[in-house]
This record gives C-alpha cells, sequence and structure tokens, in this order.
C-alpha cells in the first residue's frame, strides 16, 4: 500500500524570502506527504551540504527519484533513507542536496503517515507517543547572524520550564516575547525583528540579559509556573580562529575566559540552557564548560554535533556537553536523526528537537520531538513559520492532528 508511485519536487519559498526544496511523495493506495527543507544562516562547517535548490532538484530527480517509485515503501522509513544516501553516494549528501534528501525524507514519512491513517508522531515513534511534550525554547531577542546590529549573542530563550501543558508553555513564550518588547519600548530602543521573529535591539548583551531576566520574572508571576531563560550563544561565529579568541562588540575573550564568561552567566541568571558556547572544533573547552556547570544547566552542542552521531560519539567519549540540537537538515534524513537522538538518550544526553533560522509552514519537527520523547524543542515564540510548530504541538496534546 505504500509503494511509493510518484515524487515531485518544486522550489517554494522560505521565511527570508529565498527558494527552498519542497517535495510532494504519493503512493500506491493514495497515500500523499509533502514536505519542505528549511535553511540555516549559522550553519555549522561540520553540516550536510545544501544545493542550491534548482541543482538540488535537478540530481535528486536524476539520482533519488528512480532509486524511490516503483521501489521503496513509505511505511519503511529506514529504507526510504538508505535509498536518498545509496542515490547521493557522498557522505555529506554534496550530489543531491541535503535540502532534497530532507524533504523527501520527511514527505516520505508523512506518506507512510498518511496510508496508514496515523498522526506523523505516531507512525514514526508507536502508539505509546503522546503522552509527553516537549518544552518549547522561544527565541524573544536575537542577534548574530540573524539580524544586523544587535545582540552579539546570537539568541536569548525563554524556557517555560514549569508548564502545566505544551499549551501553557506556549502561551507563556508569547507573553515574553510581548514583555520584551514593551521593556525595550519603556527604555525608548526601537527595534524591529530577526529571522526567526526575535525582537533584534541595538543593544549590548548586558542590556539584554536584564530585560530578558526582567520580562521572565513578569510573565512568571503572570502565569504562576516556573520560566527561565537559556542561549544560543552560537560561538562557531564569535570565534576568530587566526587570534584564537571569541570576538565580542566590548572586545575579545580567550578560550578561557570565554569558558569563565559564561559559567558566570549560568550562575548569575540561573540560565537553564547554554547552546554553542564555544567554537565547534573545540571539545576540550566545551567538556572545561560542561565539568564546571553540566550539573546545573544543559550544555547543548549545535554546530558541535550537527545531528551527526560520529561527532556524538566523540563529545559522549570527551564528556563535552550534556545535550544535542536535532536538526534533520543538518543530517540529510529522518533516520539519521533518529539515530542521534535514540544514541543521546541511551548516553543520559538530553535531545533539543530544532527549527532553523530560514522556515516554512512544515511542522514535521513538533511530530519528530513527540516521536522520540524529546525533552526540548526549539522553534521560535512568534511568526507564521514558527506558529505552524507550535500549534501543531497544540493540536498533538489535543489529539486533532
Ligand atoms: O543556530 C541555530 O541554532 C539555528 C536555529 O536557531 O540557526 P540557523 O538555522 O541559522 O543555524
Ligand atoms: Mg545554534
Amino acid at each position: 500500500m505504500t509503494l511509493i508511485t510518484d515524487i515531485r519536487l518544486r522550489r517554494i519559498l522560505d521565511s527570508r524570502g529565498n527558494p527552498t526544496v519542497e517535495a510532494d511523495v504519493v503512493t500506491e493506495s493514495g497515500g500523499f506527504g509533502r514536505a519542505a527543507a528549511p535553511s540555516g544562516a549559522s550553519t555549522g562547517e561540520y553540516e550536510a551540504v545544501e544545493r542550491p535548490p534548482s541543482e538540488a532538484i535537478a540530481a535528486a530527480r536524476e539520482h533519488a527519484v528512480p532509486r524511490l517509485v516503483g521501489e521503496v515503501y513509505a511505511g519503511n522509513q529506514r529504507d526510504v533513507d538508505a535509498a536518498l544516501h545509496a542515490a547521493d553516494g557522498t557522505d555529506d549528501f554534496s550530489e543531491i542536496g541535503a535540502n532534497s534528501a530532507v524533504a523527501i525524507s520527511m514527505a516520505g514519512a508523512k506518506a507512510g503517515a498518511d496510508v496508514l491513517g496515523a498522526p506523523l508522531f505516531q507512525h514514526l515513534g508507536g502508539t505509546f507517543r503522546g503522552a509527553n511534550f516537549p518544552i518549547p525554547l522561544g527565541n524573544v531577542v536575537g542577534g548574530g547572524e540573524h539580524a544586523a546590529d544587535a545582540t552579539d549573542i546570537q539568541e536569548f530563550l525563554a524556557a517555560p520550564v514549569g508548564a502545566p501543558s505544551v499549551e501553557d508553555a506556549v502561551f507563556a513564550n508569547a507573553a515574553v516575547h510581548a514583555a520584551v518588547s514593551d521593556l525595550l519600548s519603556e527604555r525608548g530602543v526601537p527595534c524591529g525583528k530577526g529571522d526567526e521573529g526575535a525582537w533584534a535591539p541595538s543593544i549590548d548583551d548586558g542590556e539584554a540579559f536584564e530585560i530578558v531576566d526582567e520580562a521572565v520574572s513578569l510573565v512568571e508571576d503572570e502565569v504562576g509556573f516556573e520560566i527561565k531563560f537559556g542561549l544560543d550563544v552560537a560561538g562557531a561565529e564569535l570565534y576568530d580562529a587566526d587570534s584564537g579568541t571569541y570576538e565580542y562588540s566590548d572586545g575579545s575573550r580567550d578560550t578561557d575566559e570565554q569558558i569563565e564568561y559564561i559559567a558566570d552567566l549560568v550562575e548569575e541568571y540561573d540560565l537553564v540552557y547554554v547552546e554553542d558556547p564555544l567554537d565547534e572544533d573545540d571539545y576540550d573547552a566545551f567538556a572545561d564548560l560542561t565539568d564546571k556547570v553540566g550539573d546545573r544547566t544543559l550544555i547543548c552542542g549545535d554546530d558541535l554535533f550537527v545531528t551527526n552521531t560520529d561527532r556524538l560519539v566523540e563529545g559522549i567519549d570527551r564528556d563535552a556537553a550534556n545535550s544535542i540540537l536535532i536538526k534533520p537538515n543538518q543530517i540529510g534524513t529522518l533516520t539519521d536523526a533518529f539515530d542521534a537522538i535514540e544514541l543521546a538518550t541511551e548516553s543520559g544526553y538530553d535531545s533539543v528537537v530544532s527549527h532553523r533560522s530560514g522556515e516554512t509552514e512544515d511542522a514535521t519537527i513538533a511530530h519528530l520531538a513527540v516521536a522520540t520523547d524529546a525533552p526540548y524543542i526549539k522553534t521560535g515564540a512568534v511568526g507564521g513559520e514558527r506558529t505552524a510548530k507550535l500549534n501543531e504541538l497544540i493540536r498533538i496534546a489535543d489529539d486533532a492532528t
């Protein structure tokens, strides 16, 4: 029933106005799945390769479609993804493009779920999933590669850790986002939004910490449950390999100073989450920081691990972190993303399923998070391409998908 009978690929717009790849997968019994690839701006050096969409589509039509249509069952995700790897023939999807690969992989999963008549999370994770929901990390202030003339730290993320339901958590993050806007206007700081919908004020990181801390406390008092916050430092973007220093607007920090700085921030603001505090090649520095503060906060590897099990194994061996960011397009298929989550879970690492800064209405990652029992999801706070995932989580909780 789930034999793939047709695959269509096209270019559509992403949230930055750039083209991206969308895939439709159709099965023998009329099952249908559609999915689109997201795209990063602060991409890790070791990510699978995204090709220009037209090239990725042409290459996938030539190499992947013939290996899938009439050959593979969409209900068997490992077979779909193995065919994508075989069609590509490289170890980084540089032939068909990770963007074509991930769009086909996710569309295949949706087509499989459609034939089964099951919600996607259930098809991927089994019938016992759907009781637990990830805590959404919501980007409320940001800069770095996502906005010019804003904070050095890429993302300040609200974390509603005490929310009684995913719906309460999603609304709490939107309330923190609104409170930040009020506090910025009180201070007379005009500002627009960055790529992920977070406020992108032209203030220094110190002021951003004050504002986010205050916004979180205000909303915490209002809603009556615990809200904390965290960061995506995107350390590789700040790191200058020639000088060996992290370059901030107000000066540089060497690696030891960077470790101290982050450890102090964890202490001062009781941060529950710190992503990529250090350069993507520096497992040792990650391990030092994890040793210092890993018992009280999540040290998460994004550019460090790039959803890649080989890099995760190295991180686990070296005690480099205690959590991993999971972005299916960093590695190219749902199978690879699943394997990374399973290895993380077995090794006591928390998984944080994540959007990219360039997104579409595609909500697959909401299902992926529920299917794998991931404790966190990072997918923004406001904006249509972000709320597509957040609202899908609310629907999954309401049994309405
Ligand atoms: O660094 C990140 O974690 C992501 C998503 O927030 O950004 P980008 O998609 O630009 O890599
Ligand atoms: Mg990141």
